[in-house]
């Protein structure tokens, strides 16, 4: 549904995207992380032919992103999305709703089934006198008043409560249910790891790991083992009414296992300790931290 062939974006000599390659699939929700400044905005500029790539090419639905006829088929909200404040939530989205020729009937129809799932009140007070969270349901309402297939929404929960940021994420959840194709940037790993398909990591602009989250933490995370011990041992700590150690791969959890026995013990528990897409993106900053800005 959205095809990425090495996007690239230089602002005079500065590479802000360096050649991101990437698609997703239809009703997929795919995330974009990574820290201020990874060219995260510009890469999903570019996508919604907001702004020019210098190299490669990006398609929405079969169109290209240059094409005015893609359009049709995207629904984008901007980081900062500033709202018309004399206008209320409902003439706003009547207003957009007109500018998409939707006809009457359904854009009423379509405007008030989107405010009522996200549970918007407060219709017909004007913008400038409602809260953050509520501006941003607007935004997002707005995205959806042309019915599109894909949605790209760039850091949709930024600024927003924990209530209103779960809140979001859910949407994003039943967007994607109702077979839209999505697609979101976050600098906080916890949301994108918790509704999102698929990810790639941005960082410096360029993605430094792609995939499911399973597949990243396969890749570029190491699982630890939490072996408990009915016993103590040299290497084991106290945890309870148990002791504990943690350590590196299965060789070692056997390893605990024989000391354990020839102390007259036994291993009576082994967790894994997967990393969190956090910790994993952490690392690798870590490591390409001395490095280049893409090949420049
Ligand atoms: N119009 C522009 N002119 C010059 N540099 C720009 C322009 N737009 C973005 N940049 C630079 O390109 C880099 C990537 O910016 P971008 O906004 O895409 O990052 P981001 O990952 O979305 O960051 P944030 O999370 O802060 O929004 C940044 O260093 C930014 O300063």
């Amino acid at each position: 549904m959205i095809e990425v062939e090495s996007l690239r974006k230089t602002y005079g000599d500065f590479p802000a995207v360096v050649g991101s390659t990437f698609d997703v699939d239809r009703g997929e929700i795919f995330g974009i992380v990574g820290p201020n400044g990874a060219g995260k905005t510009t890469t999903l500029k570019m996508i919604a032919g907001l702004v020019d790539p210098s190299a490669g090419s990006a398609t929405v639905a079969g169109f290209d992103a240059s094409d005015p006829e893609m359009r049709r088929s995207l629904g984008f909200l901007p980081e900062e999305s500033p709202l018309y404040e004399d206008m209320t939530a409902r003439s706003y989205l009547d207003f957009f709703a007109d500018l998409y020729d939707v006809p009457g009937g359904t854009a009423t129809e379509r405007i008030e089934g989107t405010l009522d799932r996200l549970e918007l009140d407060h219709r017909d007070r004007r913008l400038g006198d409602v809260s953050k969270g509520m501006k941003r349901k607007v935004a997002i309402a707005r995205s959806l008043v042309n019915d599109p297939d894909v949605l790209i929404y760039d850091e949709p929960a930024s600024g927003l409560d924990p209530l209103t940021t779960n809140y979001v994420l859910e949407f994003v959840r039943e967007l994607s249910d109702a077979g839209k194709t999505v697609l979101f940037s976050a600098h906080n790993l916890y949301h994108v790891e918790s509704v999102c398909d698929r990810v790639a990591i941005m960082d410096r602009g360029e993605i430094v790991a792609r995939g499911t989250v399973p597949e990243i933490r396969e890749e570029y995370g190491t699982t630890e083992y939490r072996v408990f011990t009915s016993v103590p041992l040299p290497e084991t700590d106290p945890a309870g009414d148990r002791h504990a150690v943690t350590v590196a791969d299965m060789a070692a959890v056997d390893r605990v296992r024989e000391a354990a026995a020839e102390n007259g013990g036994e291993v009576v528990d082994i967790r894994t300790d997967e990393p969190s897409l956090e910790e994993i993106f952490l690392d690798l900053a870590a490591d390409r931290a001395d490095g280049p800005r893409g090949e420049q």
